[in-house]
């Protein structure tokens, strides 16, 4: 058997002049757990909605277990928890349940969703008066009832308080340690260092890191050092110490780096600059790693 669930070959997606998916590659091996992590607009949400068929690519092909995104949600392989997703008006969590399970040729015992979702005891709720975090639990609920090899959440926890989020990620981790696919969309560096063996960062519709958790973590746990050359030579920044990765842009320079401090005593050492700045922010460390002047 094909140890593939998911393969995307050079995925595009435009919208005007934005490419929110651009030139994808991704490969995901059956039973991992695999988080999309990225900025707002990286393109986390266009790449899962062309993955899942939801919208056409520009240029590219998706295969999910070796099928097509359609014949693999209709065969009841695939099973999504997306931002937004409508509710039927009236009906009860159970009814909803009902309804989706009746879409697929061997689905879950209503049972066990409700347990698996822990919404057991709000099974006979309305699903439109549930809490912020009761409905993406039934989301949740929603996405299991055709007990999916794949299952695929877009920023899950998003309104999900302290409590709710443990939940909801210990009934993730029982699901994907069952063997089952997970890959999950998400702002949070902790929430993919966590629950994921896999990290793949897009920022800009494209891949920029992908590695284990760890790894990640260690790639933006350092500080962007960012400063005008005033005139001086960017040569040799590379070797300051502390330094990851020099980008260019114009007369500005952008330098990743594990110490900053050290970083900056030895620029300051070696030659002038203005307008220092030194972030810690992440995204920074997205843009840099997406900047496309002279890299080195
Ligand atoms: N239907 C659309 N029409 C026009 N532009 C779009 C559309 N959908 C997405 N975009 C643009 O494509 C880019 C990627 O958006 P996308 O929603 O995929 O990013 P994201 O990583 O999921 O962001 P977020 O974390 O904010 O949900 C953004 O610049 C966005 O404005």
């Amino acid at each position: 058997m094909d140890d593939t669930a998911v393969r995307l070959t050079g995925l595009t997606r435009r919208f005007g002049a934005v490419r929110a998916v651009d030139n994808l590659d991704l490969t995901i091996a059956r039973g991992t757990t695999l988080a999309l992590l990225g900025p707002n607009g990286a393109g986390k949400t266009t790449a899962i909605s062309i993955m899942l068929g939801l919208t056409p690519p520009d240029a590219g092909t998706v295969s999910l277990f070796g099928r097509s995104p359609a014949e693999a949600v209709r065969a009841g392989l695939v099973g999504a928890m997306l931002q937004d997703s409508g509710v039927v008006p009236g009906a009860t969590v159970r009814e909803v349940i009902e309804l989706a399970r009746a879409l697929y040729p061997r689905p879950l015992a209503t049972d066990r969703i409700l347990a698996t979702a822990g919404l057991t005891d709000r099974a006979d709720r309305r699903w439109d008066r549930l809490s912020g975090g009761e409905a993406q639990r039934a989301r949740f609920a929603f996405a299991l009832a055709g007990a999916p090899d794949l299952l695929v959440l877009d920023e899950p926890t998003a309104a999900m308080d302290v409590a709710a989020r443990q939940a909801f990620w210990a009934a993730i981790q029982r699901y994907a340690a069952e063997g089952h696919t997970v890959l999950f969309s998400t702002h949070h560096l902790h929430e993919a260092d966590e629950f994921a063996d896999r990290v793949v960062v897009l920022a800009a519709g494209r891949v920029v890191a992908d590695g284990p958790p760890a790894e990640i973590r260690g790639l933006a746990g350092g500080r962007t050092v960012a400063f005008d050359l005033a005139g001086a030579t960017a040569d040799g920044l590379e070797r300051l110490p502390g330094v990851r990765s020099v980008a260019v842009r114009g007369d500005r320079v952008v330098l990743c780096t594990d110490d900053a401090d050290a970083t900056v005593l030895a620029l300051a050492a070696d030659r002038g600059f203005r307008n220092l700045e030194v972030s810690a922010a992440l995204e920074t460390a997205f843009l840099t790693l997406t900047a496309t002047g002279t890299e080195h």
